[in-house]
């Protein structure tokens, strides 16, 4: 019997890339959902149908041993894209103490890729939850997050927090500082997302901002001031103060653009939001291209990121309530 698992994206309200050295940050699950199905099969290989990928998609088979495996599109794009499936895989193998456990796996979802909103997060604790759901072993999605969050941190080599897996597993608001996750009561906050239709590699705009931080005392400052903002944003948040939330995004933006990871295509959107009288409006996620998210419980937000050239799509994006769930 296939199994199958599902697991939210997330918008940053505040402090992602500082939660990366310690500083807290609050993720918040959205109603855009990744969905892993798994069938173990009876021998050791990893068969594995990824259909957003690219627009055909594509479909790879291979042993545990590696080996060459057996592809439809170029070998360094599957690499790349393989890189969390495959560690998911293996934590599920090791969770449940089955190392040559083989499996077919289908992926699809409906976040978009590399944009900010968590996808690699949604996909990894979606597909650790199906794959050991099918080996028999059933986890809480606490434990769910600390595998998931291994694989993140193994497949960005060395450069993840626990905040994207958390949140995905557990749903709703989150609060993570360094090991600390802790859900959050928090009201329902009117978002709206801006695509600019662009991905970006999180691993390598998480080692920029290392790199900055460790060359300029200012940029370890400003990482700080990223923490300061965040502790701030959560008064704000436990009383609903949009106003004063949208304020500290604002903020919070542009100490992100100060470590170097918007892009002027999330700034145009970021500015569009703000003309068109968001509270506030802030990239989301690693940067570089990507999303940004605004608040603004009215239709002009999403009306202007519409008419600007920079952004592919916007929408609304309400609070997933539930994490990872079975399907
Ligand atoms: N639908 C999908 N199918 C397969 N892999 C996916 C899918 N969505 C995301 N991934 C994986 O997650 C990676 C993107 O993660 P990342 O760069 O962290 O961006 P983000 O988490 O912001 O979307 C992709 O390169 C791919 O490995
Ligand atoms: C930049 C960072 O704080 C968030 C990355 O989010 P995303 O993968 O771009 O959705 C990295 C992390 O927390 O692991
Ligand atoms: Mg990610």
């Amino acid at each position: 019997m296939p199994t199958t698992s599902s697991a939210p994206g997330k918008v940053y309200l505040f402090g992602e890339h500082a939660v990366v050295y310690g500083e807290p940050a609050v993720p918040c699950a959205i109603e855009r959902r990744a969905s892993v199905t798994v069938r173990e099969r009876d021998d050791d290989r990893l068969r594995v149908s990824a259909d957003d990928l690219t627009l055909d998609g594509f479909t790879v088979e291979y042993g545990v041993d590696g080996g060459s495996p057996d592809v439809d599109v170029p070998t360094p794009l599957i690499e790349a894209a393989m890189g969390y499936v495959d560690a998911s895989v293996a934590a599920a193998r090791d969770a449940a103490g089955r190392p040559q456990a083989g499996f077919d796996v289908e992926i699809e979802s409906d976040i978009p890729l590399g944009a900010g909103l968590g996808s690699s997060a949604a996909v990894v604790v979606a597909a650790v939850d199906a794959a050991t759901r099918e080996l028999g072993v059933e986890l809480a999605p606490e434990e769910v997050a600390e595998y998931a969050y291994e694989v993140e941190y193994e497949v960005q080599e060395g450069e993840a927090s626990r905040a994207d897996t958390f949140c995905s597993a557990m749903g709703g608001a989150v609060r993570v500082e360094g090991d600390a996750c802790e859900t959050l009561d928090a009201p329902d906050l009117p978002f709206v997302v801006g695509y600019d239709g662009a991905s970006h590699d999180t691993g390598a705009l998480v080692a920029g901002v290392r790199a900055l931080k460790d060359e300029y005392d200012f940029a370890e400052d400003t990482v700080e001031a990223i923490g300061d903002l965040v502790r701030q944003g959560e008064d704000a948040l436990a009383e609903g103060d949009v106003a004063e939330l949208g304020r500290l995004m604002d903020f919070n933006h542009g100490l992100l653009s100060a470590l170097g990871v918007s892009a002027r295509s999330l700034d145009e959107m970021v500015w569009a939001a703000r003309d068109a009288g968001a509270s506030g409006a802030k990239l989301t996620g690693a940067g570089g291209g990507g999303c940004i998210v605004a608040l603004d419980a009215g239709d002009s937000t999403e009306t202007a990121l519409s008419l600007t050239p920079t952004c592919a799509e916007a929408f609304r994006a309400s609070l997933a309530h539930e994490g990872v769930r079975a399907e």
